[in-house]
């Protein structure tokens, strides 16, 4: 079987009035916001992105509903490496949030053109907009802040079935252009019969390491529904961990099929060697897709995430303030099918 193969990885280069429409509209949230991810910036991201260059906007709107790429690279907006301030050594210890206003605006903006913002509960205590940097300690682990290890190449939340439909990642440093790494399912052939085997429940996907921190358990549990969704969100991490669902790799088109897929974390229950073989070939055939993205300081990768996975080069972390930094966002079509594990109908947070 050939997918479609339309390329999968776009490249939007901002002209220098696009990018000076930008730092007007930039400036002028700026007055008004303190943080991007204030509950009334986000609100109204989605509005304020209509002031974004129409041409960003076609761009993306036409990667969400023609699913034309599996990812484009929005690049131009230039940084200020001073203004932003050293790179935090941990995702909770910037020390200074405004230091970087500016950039988090501008991923909300971008984001909110594919749809809404959201975080898990159980990683990075709740944050909408993640930070990603390499943190003492964490070299040889697989979490967003590790370095040493190459991060193995995945779905975002592959485990979970309210995972992101796209990722965005902004670049707020990365003087040793440490890449990113992606392929599009798009980009990769099967045969008809590993593909049948890939689209049966005969999988297991546990959650990744940035849900079982135990750093982020360690706060007070809130009290009322709050607590109660808490809890109940770590039990689900806890339980999809010791006894996870048998799921499918691929779903929907069988032509153009959407992919979930962490292979670090999953495993084959049973006696049950075609499926054992589907997934080895799916994984070969990704690894010989496998692309480097370089984000620079101020650029923007959205990856859809029903359609390609991603990873990161392995590096050695400097910790002296100088270290790659990016931050990142999730992004849902759909905000009403995680109702039940929200607080509120506009709140961001799914527990
Ligand atoms: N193979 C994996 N899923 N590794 C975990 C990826 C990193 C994780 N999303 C984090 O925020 O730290
Ligand atoms: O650092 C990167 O380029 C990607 C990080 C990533 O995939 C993650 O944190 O989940
Ligand atoms: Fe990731």
């Amino acid at each position: 079987m050939h997918l479609t193969t339309a390329d999968t990885l776009a490249r939007f280069a901002l002209t220098r009035r696009e990018v000076d429409e930008i730092e007007g509209l930039l400036s002028r949230l700026m007055s008004r916001h303190d943080r991007a991810d204030n509950p009334g910036f986000l609100a109204a991201a989605a509005l304020h992105a209509q002031e974004l260059p129409l041409r960003l906007r076609s761009t993306l709107g036409a990667m969400r509903t023609r699913e034309t790429n599996a990812a484009c690279v929005v690049s131009g907006l230039p940084v200020n490496d001073a203004a932003i301030g050293p790179t935090p050594r941990h995702w909770a210890r910037q020390p200074d949030r405004g230091s970087t206003l500016r950039e988090e605006l501008w991923l909300v903006l971008v984001a909110s053109l594919l749809g809404e913002i959201f975080g898990w509960a159980t990683q990075q205590n709740g944050a909408v907009v993640h930070d990603i940097s390499p943190s003492p300690g964490h070299e040889h682990t697989q979490l967003g802040s590790g370095s040493s290890e190459t991060l193995a190449w995945h779905t975002e939340e592959a485990f979970h079935p309210l995972r992101c439909d796209y990722l965005a990642l902004l670049g707020l440093r990365n003087h040793d252009l440490i890449p990113t790494t992606f392929a599009s399912i798009g980009d990769v052939t099967l045969d008809s019969e590993v593909r049948d085997v890939l689209f049966q429940p005969r999988f297991r996907i546990r959650p990744d390491d940035s849900h079982l921190a135990a750093e982020d358990r360690t706060a007070e549990i809130p009290p009322g529904r709050e607590g109660t969704l808490l809890l109940a969100a770590r039990d689900r991490v806890d339980q999809m961990n010791s006894s996870p669902q048998r799921v499918a790799v691929l779903s929907g088109d069988p032509v153009a099929p959407y992919l979930a897929i962490d292979p670090y974390y999953m495993d084959v229950p049973g006696d049950d060697p075609p499926a054992r073989a589907a997934l080895d070939a799916i994984c070969r055939a990704i690894d010989r897709r496998l692309r480097e993205i370089v984000l620079r300081p101020g650029d923007i990768v959205l990856i859809d995430n029903f359609r390609a996975v991603h990873g990161r080069a392995s590096f050695r972390a400097r910790y002296d303030g100088t270290d790659r930094w990016f931050k990142r966002v999730n992004i849902t079509r759909d905000l009403r099918k995680s109702r039940a594990h929200r607080l509120a109908c506009d709140s961001r947070v799914v527990y």
